[in-house]
């Protein structure tokens, strides 16, 4: 990773990097789960992450199977140690400080990421602490400058604690008139040699072994300060600081829902202390992003370093990884590149989908807590970098009938009774099916004509929901394929998503959508990206009438190289073919509480419900009867409406939530609490149980808001 380009993050305030966690005897034969890849946007150098198990993309939107990368500043790898990190990231801050700016360094990550270790480290590898101290002893005796520290931890329940302080006083956090944060009751101590620096922090030679005893000795879950005070006073207390180098440890982030060895909910003990992560990760976005508002009062935390992360102060976060997989790392992944980037974004371009970036990677519990449900799904990815000039990649025969699942949608309908009578057998029939619009409709080999072609990633996902066992309430595919050219203009990416929707939840009515979409992006023209998009949409509401559907197919590319358009040709024709192989004639009854059906449907993964709900204006023109043209769009606006409702609750700050009829001060906490542990925690209207509220009052209020689309 040394070779590589260098040129950062034009924005110098903040710096959002990760870490993966060199690996110990313990760790035996873990292997990386993230790859690191290079990334140049607009001249800046980045590195984007992305996960994968096996040969598996692990599917971090939680929706789609998505296979997406998440930029971050630089990754540094595993094998890159402590005094690498320190003297590319740590030592241009400590000039800034002996300049009289503050600074801020940052580890956060999942529990056992080696946030301590980076600060602490060995006797053999000291960490960015100690390494700090040591190069600021030699800078302070050359400038007659003088060194002191502090050191504290906040704890779970927001209360500070001096730690040089055998009897652990409690700190309180203070503005003077001035508006300048004071830390009372927090010793300060003069530092002159690293060795006694260690007795101070470490409490002996070896720092690992007595921050340790120290942490045994601690509530568990605490965030740890080390602030260093450079001043020109010199003398034991040093009332005048001139400027801090603050080296913030923050607790590990767990899943609140987990629970500890003892099987004690965390809940109750993490809640804080994952707000507290969040604070900080929002003040760092607000930062990085100039916004006028910065919420440092969110958390004791950021209060407490408000004077050295505002104004002129440095701020470097470290994202810390584990080097096997880890559900909560990818979360602290999204939160540093959201915190990096404004917004984490994907090269697969599953940004077009509303909430992509900051949908949760935590496993829902509310699929678990909707009894009755099943739910299944399978990712399938293939992968190879570098260049494929030429060569044909052959898919398994598993992507063949993937695509069957596509084609043979009313086979499944038609097969709804088995489905009904034994729904996990069926949801573990269809799961070996994947789809790859890159099949041939003769063969099942996959072509790849683009060279050089960086990745190829195909994802499936087949789910299947049944809420109350039978009948079967939805059944759910979504599929991409995504083919990566970073290296050769002008094709960037070339995208395929299909969604495949079918809702029953009584037998009838059944509402079957399928959307294709092909996008290639291309950046060789910097001044005017060329597109070529290719959309089929199908829906079907109906009563033994014709299926219309729907195809757009809107070419721009001014430039695409010839390959690209054959590929291209194919992927169109494969798609057409996709669409029309589906049946156009189905003997299936509208029912008119389709509402009901919908809603009332727990649909786990977030992509599809959108689908069920298209109703173009083709498709109510060929339904016979008025009434069955103003039903299917009542039922799609109602669709619509709950759906926009249940958005809303998942992503609305307090304000906006406080405008919603029946939340208040106390709702709108809930839910920002809800939201911390899970971030889209409403799926469905049943969800609402969780705040109080019955779906039929949200009904009831929605109703009333659209007049008498729900009587
Ligand atoms: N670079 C490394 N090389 C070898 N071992 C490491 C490295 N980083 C961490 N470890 C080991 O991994 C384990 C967890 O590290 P550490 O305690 O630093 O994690 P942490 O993120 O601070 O955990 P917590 O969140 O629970 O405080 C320790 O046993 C540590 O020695």
């Amino acid at each position: 990773m040394s070779g590589v380009p260098r040129k950062q993050n034009l924005n110098p305030k903040v710096r959002v990097i990760a870490k993966i966690r060199g690996s110990s005897h313990l760790d035996g034969l873990s292997t990386s789960w993230i790859s690191v890849h290079n990334n140049i946007r607009d001249g800046i150098f980045s590195h984007s992450l992305t996960f994968s198990l096996g040969d598996r993309p692990v599917a971090t939107s939680g929706g789609g199977g998505r296979k997406e990368a998440y930029v971050v500043d630089y990754c540094y790898e595993q094998n890159e140690k402590n005094d690498l990190v320190f003297e590319r990231e740590v030592k241009p801050f400590i000039n800034e400080v002996f300049d009289g700016r503050n600074a801020t360094i940052i580890a956060c990550g999942a529990r056992g990421t080696g946030k301590s270790y980076l600060f602490q480290g060995t006797d053999d590898e000291p960490g960015l602490t100690v390494l700090a101290v040591d190069e600021m002893l030699r800078l302070a005796a050359d400038n007659g400058k003088s060194i002191a520290v502090s050191f504290y931890e906040v704890d779970q329940d927001h209360h500070v604690k001096d730690l040089l302080d055998p009897n652990r006083q409690q700190v309180f956090v203070l503005k003077d008139a001035h508006g300048k944060t004071q830390l009372k009751g927090l010793s300060q101590v003069s530092v002159t040699s690293v060795s006694q620096f260690h007795n101070f922090y470490g409490g002996g030679t070896n720092p690992r072994k007595s921050i340790q005893k120290a942490v045994t000795e601690l509530p568990k879950r605490s965030h740890k300060g080390l602030i260093v005070y450079v001043s020109s006073h010199g003398g034991e207390k040093l009332d005048v600081s001139v400027s801090k180098l603050n080296f913030v440890d923050l607790a590990g982030y767990q899943d609140a829902r987990r629970k500890s060895i003892d099987g004690h909910n965390l809940v109750e003990s993490t809640r804080n202390i994952n707000k507290s992560i969040h604070a900080i990760h929002n003040v760092v976005y607000s930062l990085k992003a100039n916004e006028t508002h910065v919420p440092y009062r969110e958390s004791k935390i950021t209060t407490m370093l408000q004077d050295s992360l505002g104004g002129a102060g440095r701020i470097l976060m470290v994202t810390c990884l584990n080097p096997s997989f880890c559900q909560e790392s990818i979360y602290m992944v999204k939160l540093a590149s959201r915190s990096c980037q404004g917004s984490s974004w994907a090269i697969t371009d599953s940004t077009k989908k509303a909430n992509s970036s900051a949908r949760p990677m935590v496993p829902s519990s509310h699929n678990s807590r909707m009894l009755g449900s099943v739910s299944t799904s399978v990712k399938k990815q293939i992968v190879s970098r570098g260049h494929i000039s030429g060569k044909k990649a052959h898919c398994s025969t598993s992507t063949l009938k993937a695509r069957k699942l596509f084609d043979e949608s009313s086979d499944l309908i038609s097969q709804k009774d088995q489905l009904t009578s034994n729904v996990a057998k069926e949801a573990s029939s269809l799961e070996v099916e994947g789809v790859s619009l890159f099949t041939h409709e003769d063969s099942n080999s996959v072509s790849v004509d683009v060279s050089p072609v960086a990745a190829i990633s195909s994802t499936c996902e087949t789910t299947i929901l049944d809420k109350e066992v039978s009948p079967v309430a939805a059944v759910s595919s979504t599929c991409e394929t995504t083919i990566i050219d970073k290296e050769v203009s002008p094709v960037a990416a070339v995208s395929v998503t299909c969604e495949a929707t079918i809702l029953d939840k009584e037998a009838s009515p059944l509402a079957i959508s399928s959307t294709c979409e092909i996008t290639v992006l291309d950046k060789a023209d910097e001044d005017q990206n060329k597109t070529v998009l290719y959309t089929g949409e199908l829906s079907m509401f109906n009563e033994g009438k014709k299926i219309d559907k729907e195809n757009n197919s809107s070419i721009v590319n001014q430039g695409g190289s010839p390959p690209i358009s054959a590929q291209l040709q194919e992927l169109s024709n494969s798609l057409k073919l996709l669409c029309s192989s589906t049946p156009s004639c189905m003997d299936i009854t509208l029912k008119n509480d389709a509402f009901h059906n919908q809603t009332s449907t727990d649909i786990g993964e977030p992509t599809t419900p959108s689908s069920s709900m298209r109703v173009t204006n083709r498709e109510i023109t060929s339904f016979c009867s008025p009434w069955e043209k103003f039903n299917a769009r009542s039922t799609g606006m109602k669709n619509s409406l709950v759906q926009d409702y249940l958005r809303l609750l998942n992503t609305a700050d307090k304000e906006e939530l406080r405008k919603l009829k029946g939340i208040g001060e106390k709702r709108a906490t809930s839910i920002l609490e809800l939201r911390e542990d899970c971030p889209e925690p409403f799926k469905n209207l049943d969800d609402l149980k969780d705040i109080g509220l019955s779906a039929k009052q949200v009904k009831g209020w929605l109703k009333k808001e659209v007049g008498g689309l729900f009587d």
